[in-house]
């Protein structure tokens, strides 16, 4: 037999080969996607079950989540948002999804907000028992009792400061986390960098999802370094906390930082190790408080400055409590704060999950195993049966209601999600609030001055409003007997 010999390709033939195979497969995938594949069934925007751009595209534009609320609207409680992606709104499904035996979180999202890194922080990270490790140990730093010790005569005028420009960062997280603050509240004109930091973040979420490698490359490989140089910075200053407190005594168990928690944890670990779950989870702490809790706060200074009879109510109720966040769940407030978190939920988008290998079953319906799963928090809070008039604001709405009443509407409560990957930081959070509301209510009265656009939009993950404004005309509140 005569030996193979290699014969000669036109480069003609070559690319119309090439040309070939990608039309092969192009089409292939399209007619698997809309017609073939296990979700062909399941309605939904034919762009959505084509490409996952779809989801970039509304993110992008900051309305992915009331997008996805209409197509619930419009077909159902079962909508197909991504190519292996569905969003689910039958509110019996959420113990199953996301409080008994939770499913697993995407990987696609979030070993992508994660960077890639295996460690892990808590948020991301997939793995049970290393999670419920350290969750334990931060999660005591984060009662509700830890917020107390804040309120000061000279906090109340710095927080007004701080947030008719939309902006936190700063005044209990960073405490809470490295010991120190960053000193975002004086900086003149806010121009700080970490505040910038934050909003970068928050601009990468809907970029870092759709392309999820993204975020593995290291910085100094692409060219925009200059623009990340606010995280950058807020990276140093994490690092040098994390410097000191391993230059400082041995640690305990009873540290009273994140950092410091952390450094007891891992006192067994690698260095290595050690460092990078540190760095990630001190920044973690800073990213998941900020943007949360400042968009709660605007919202709920929003709604009570067009209801001036509440802010009365609920500046004659705290005056005798104050500060004392602990005695606070069956005042006016709390109702106030439940309706603004029902009503604009910090985190009001789809939280994926994968479908395990038994599969799903929603309303007769069967979901096959290794589809991506969510139920967003803003549709939830907008059922219609458990909450009347869902749109409308009506703090009453959470009083004097029956057991059963009351039983379905925490039900469909999700602000901070639920079960074991729900808000590690829900009673801080809380206390945050009922300290601020209780104080901006206790000093001023205030009410909602021209020019306010009052706007939010979403990067498809949490709630902003970074990008629009508004505005209030702010008095001294009467003094209470
Ligand atoms: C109004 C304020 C807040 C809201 C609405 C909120 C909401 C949420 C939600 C919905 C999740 C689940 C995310 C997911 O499944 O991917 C979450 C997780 C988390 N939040 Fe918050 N959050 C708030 C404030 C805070 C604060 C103040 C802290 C820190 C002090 C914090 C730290 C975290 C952490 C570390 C996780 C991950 C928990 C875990 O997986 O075990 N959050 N939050």
């Amino acid at each position: 037999m005569a030996p193979f010999q290699p014969q000669h390709v036109s480069p003609s033939l070559t690319l119309f080969l090439l040309v070939a195979v990608v039309v092969f497969y192009g089409a292939g995938t399209v007619i698997q996607r809309l017609f073939l594949g296990p979700l062909a069934r399941f309605p939904g925007p034919r762009l959505a079950a084509l490409t996952r751009a779809w989801a970039f595209v509304q993110a992008i534009g900051g309305r992915q989540v009331k997008h996805v609320h209409e197509l619930h609207k419009n077909y159902g409680p079962i909508v197909r948002v991504g190519p292996n992606d569905l969003s689910l709104s039958a509110p019996e499904v959420i113990p199953r999804l996301y409080s008994f035996k939770p499913f697993l979180k995407d990987p696609v999202l979030y070993d992508a907000l994660n960077g890639g890194k295996p460690e892990g922080h808590l948020v991301c990270q997939t793995d049970p028992e290393t999670h419920a490790r350290r969750r334990k140990h931060i999660a005591t730093l984060l009662s509700r009792s830890a917020v107390k010790g804040y309120e000061n005569e000279n906090l109340h005028p710095k927080i007004i400061k701080a947030l008719l420009p939309f902006r936190d960062g700063d005044f209990y997280t960073a405490e809470l986390t490295f010991g120190k603050v960053f000193g975002c509240l004086d900086a003149p004109g806010f121009s700080h960098p970490v505040l910038d930091a934050l909003a970068i973040v928050s601009d990468a979420v809907p970029v870092i999802n759709w392309i999820p490698w993204l975020n593995s490359i290291p910085r100094s490989l692409v060219g925009y370094q200059p623009q990340m140089e606010p995280v950058t910075k807020l990276e140093k200053f994490v690092a040098d906390a994390w410097a000191a407190e391993k230059a400082g005594p041995e640690p305990t168990e009873v540290g009273h930082t994140v950092l410091s928690r952390l450094a007891f944890l891992l006192r067994n670990d690698t260095p290595k190790y050690r460092d990078n779950v540190a760095l990630s989870e001190a920044l973690t702490m800073i990213v998941a408080c900020s943007e949360t809790t400042t968009m709660a706060m605007v919202s709920a200074l929003h709604e009570l400055s067009l209801n001036p009879g509440i802010q009365a109510r609920i500046r004659e109720e705290v005056a005798p409590l104050m500060p004392d966040v602990t005695k606070f769940d069956d005042v006016m407030e709390a109702a106030v704060v439940k309706e603004v978190l029902r009503l604009y939920p910090s985190v009001p988008g789809l939280l994926p999950r994968v479908v395990g290998k038994d599969g799903l079953t929603v309303r007769n319906q069967f979901i096959p195993p290794g589809t991506v799963v969510s139920m967003q928090a803003w549709t939830i809070h907008r059922d219609i049966e458990v909450f009347p008039d869902p749109n409308t604001f009506n703090p009453f709405r959470w009083l004097n209601r029956s057991e059963v009443e009351l039983k379905a509407m925490t039900a469909r409560f999700l602000p901070f999600s639920a079960g074991a990957r729900s808000c590690v930081g829900e009673e801080f959070a809380m206390a945050q609030m009922y300290l601020f509301v209780g104080m901006f209510c206790r000093f001023c009265q205030f009410a909602p001055a021209p020019g306010s656009d009052n706007a939010i939009e979403d990067n498809g993950f949490t709630l902003n409003c970074r990008h629009h404004k508004m505005l209030l005309s702010i008095g001294t509140a009467p003094a209470v007997n």
